[in-house]
C-alpha cells in the first residue's frame, strides 16, 4: 500500500504472524533482491485499541510511529472487513491514534490521524546534549543549517530554505540523520514556503533515505511552519509523492493529518 508515495508491505498478523521482522523488513524492502518498499508494517490485534501497527524502516529499524501507514491501516482494515467501525483506535508504540476513515462506495479513500500533541521540548528520541530543542543551528562539512526540532511520536529536523532545488539530498540527508547531536537519529525535512503558502517538502527518513512521503514529517513540517511564522494552524504540505493536510487545532493541541491511502497489490510470499 502507499500514502502520497510512501510505500510499505502490510502483513495482516493475525493471519500470517512475522517471527523476525526485522530482518524480514531488510530482505522485502530491497528493490533489487526482494519485493521494494520504504519497510515493512505490521497489522496486529490490540487489548488496548482495535487494532495495532509496529513500522520497521527498510533497514530494519523501528520506528515508534508511522503517520502515512496509519491511514493505509486504516484502509486495509475496512475495506478486507476486519472492522466496519468508520472511527478506528490504532495502538503504535507512541500512544493509541485515532483514524477517522473517508469512505466513497464502501472503500476507504481518505483517512483522517488524530496524530496526537507534537513534543517540542526533549524527548527520549532526541536526546540533544543541552536537553533544549526547538531552533538550532547545525553545522555539516562547513556548511550552517538551522534546524526545528519536532517529535510527532517520531523525531523530525525540520529545516526551511529558499529554493529547495539546491538541496542535494541524497548527500546531507544521511550526515543530518546521523549527527552526533541525534543518538537515535533523526528523520530530516527540508521545506521551502511557495507562494500560495503551501510548504514543499522533500524528506531524508531515519532508517529509509529518501521517501516520496512522510506523514509524522508533514505534521512536523506544518507545526515548525506555524512556530516560524510561515504559516497559520492548516497547511497543505506538498510532497514528491502527493499532498498532505495538516491543521494543528488550537483548542486541543491535536495535530490532525488527512491524506489518502491506495493499495497497490495483494500477494503472497513464501518464507
Ligand atoms: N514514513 C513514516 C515515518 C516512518 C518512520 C521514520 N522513518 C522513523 O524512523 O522515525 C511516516 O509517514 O510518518
Amino acid at each position: 500500500m502507499q500514502g502520497a508515495g510512501n510505500d510499505y508491505i502490510y502483513v495482516n498478523t493475525l493471519r500470517h504472524p512475522i517471527a523476525d521482522p526485522v530482518r524480514t523488513s531488510i530482505k522485502w524492502s530491497s528493490c533489487h533482491t526482494g519485493i521494494g518498499s520504504d519497510g515493512l508494517v505490521l497489522i496486529g490485534k490490540s487489548t488496548k485499541a482495535d487494532f495495532s501497527m509496529r513500522i520497521f524502516n527498510a533497514d530494519g529499524s523501528e520506528a515508534m510511529m508511522c503517520g502515512n501507514a496509519s491511514r493505509c491501516i486504516g484502509k486495509y482494515v475496512y475495506d478486507n472487513k476486519l472492522t466496519q467501525k468508520e472511527v478506528i483506535t490504532l495502538e503504535t508504540l507512541s500512544g493509541i491514534k485515532i483514524l477517522k476513515l473517508h469512505t466513497e462506495n464502501g472503500l476507504v479513500e481518505e483517512v483522517t490521524v488524530d496524530m496526537d500533541l507534537p513534543l517540542l521540548t526533549n524527548s527520549r528520541q532526541i536526546n540533544t546534549p543541552d536537553g533544549k530543542m526547538l531552533a538550532k543551528t547545525i553545522t555539516v562539512d562547513g556548511k550552517e543549517y538551522k534546524g526545528t526540532f519536532v517529535c510527532m511520536g517520531n523525531p523530525h529536523l525540520v529545516i526551511f530554505i529558499d529554493d529547495i532545488k539546491n538541496v542535494n539530498l541524497p548527500a546531507i540527508g544521511p550526515k543530518l540523520e546521523n549527527h552526533p547531536l541525534f543518538p537515535e537519529r533523526t528523520n530530516v525535512e527540508f521545506v521551502e514556503v511557495l507562494p500560495d503558502g503551501s510548504l514543499r517538502m522533500r524528506v531524508w527518513e531515519r532508517g529509509s533515505g529518501i521517501t516520496m512521503a512522510c506523514g509524522t514529517g508533514a505534521c512536523a513540517t506544518a507545526v515548525a511552519a506555524y512556530l516560524n511564522h510561515k504559516a497559520g494552524r492548516k497547511s497543505r504540505v506538498r510532497m514528491d509523492g502527493g499532498d498532505l493536510q495538516v491543521h494543528w487545532n488550537e483548542t486541543d493541541g491535536h495535530v490532525y493529518m488527512t491524506g489518502p491511502a491506495v493499495k497497490v497489490f495483494d500477494g503472497e510470499i513464501e518464507i
